[in-house]
C-alpha cells in the first residue's frame, strides 16, 4: 500500500491524494505543465496537481511583469476557489506563469508554424528576457514574485526553425522554445535562473514554500 501510494504520487497518476505536512496544510500545484511538476518533485515536496482554467489575455496597458504576476495569482486563486470549502482552509496553492519578452513585447505560445517562425526569427541572434512569476495562495494570504532571466540566442536560419517546429517541441512553450530540450543548442548564454526559464524557479519557490511551513527533501531555510 505504501509503495503503491508513492508510485501514484511520483507518476502524478492521481490528484486525489491529499499530502498533509506537519502544519496540517496540503500543497497543491495549479498547473498543467509537466515541467513544473517535475521541478517541484525534484525538490522533494509532496503535492497534488489541479489544473487552472483562466483567461490568459494580456490587458492593454499592463507590462509583462504585471501580466505574469497577475496570471500566476489568478491560477492559484482559481484552483483554491474550486476546492471544497472544508479543504480551502488547509490548502496552499502554487501558481506560476512564464513569458518571453523582447523589447517589452510579450511572446507567448505559438498558435501555428508561421507564429513560431515569427517569434524565433525575433529571438535569433538576439538577447531576450524570460519572466516567470510564482504565487502561493491560501485563504488568508497571497505571496508572489517575478524572476527575470536574460537569454541570448545564436542566429537561426528559416530551415532550422522549420525543422525545429516539426519536432513538436515549441508548440506548448512560451516564446516557441524549450531550453531544456532541443532548443538548448540555440542558447549561447543565460544570466539568471535556468529553472525559471523551464517554468519554476527552484531557489525562489523553495524560499516561498519554506516561509509557509512546507519542507521538501531538505528544509530550504
Ligand atoms: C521559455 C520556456 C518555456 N517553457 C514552458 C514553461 C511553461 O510550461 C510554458 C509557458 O506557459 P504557461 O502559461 O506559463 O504555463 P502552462 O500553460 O504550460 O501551464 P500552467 O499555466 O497550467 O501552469 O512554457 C519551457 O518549458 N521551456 C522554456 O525554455
Amino acid at each position: 500500500m505504501a509503495q503503491g501510494l508513492a508510485i501514484a504520487v511520483n507518476n502524478f497518476m492521481t490528484d486525489s491524494i491529499i499530502n498533509t505536512i506537519t502544519s496540517g496544510q496540503q500543497l497543491i500545484l495549479a498547473s498543467q505543465s509537466p515541467r513544473r511538476r517535475e521541478l517541484l518533485t525534484q525538490l522533494g515536496y509532496q503535492f497534488t496537481v489541479r489544473v487552472s482554467d483562466i483567461d490568459e489575455t494580456v490587458e492593454a496597458t499592463e507590462t509583462a511583469h504585471d501580466y505574469v504576476l497577475r496570471l500566476a495569482k489568478l491560477k492559484a486563486q482559481h484552483v483554491l476557489r474550486l476546492l471544497p470549502k472544508a479543504e480551502q482552509a488547509n490548502s496552499h496553492v502554487l501558481g506560476s506563469d512564464t513569458c518571453v519578452v523582447l523589447n517589452g513585447q510579450i511572446l507567448g505560445k505559438p498558435v501555428n508554424e508561421a507564429d513560431c517562425l515569427k517569434t524565433l526569427s525575433l529571438l535569433s541572434n538576439n538577447q531576450h528576457q524570460v519572466l516567470t512569476a510564482i504565487t502561493l495562495a491560501s485563504q488568508t494570504s497571497v505571496q508572489g514574485q517575478v524572476i527575470s532571466t536574460q537569454v541570448t540566442f545564436k542566429a537561426l536560419s528559416k530551415a532550422e526553425i522549420h525543422a525545429y517546429w516539426l519536432t513538436g517541441e515549441p508548440q506548448d512553450k512560451a516564446g516557441s522554445y524549450g531550453i531544456q530540450g532541443i532548443a538548448g543548442q540555440f542558447v549561447k548564454s543565460i544570466n539568471g535562473s535556468y529553472s525559471a526559464v523551464v517554468g519554476l524557479p527552484l531557489y525562489e519557490t523553495a524560499q516561498l514554500l519554506a516561509k509557509a511551513g512546507f519542507i521538501g527533501a531538505i528544509n530550504a531555510k
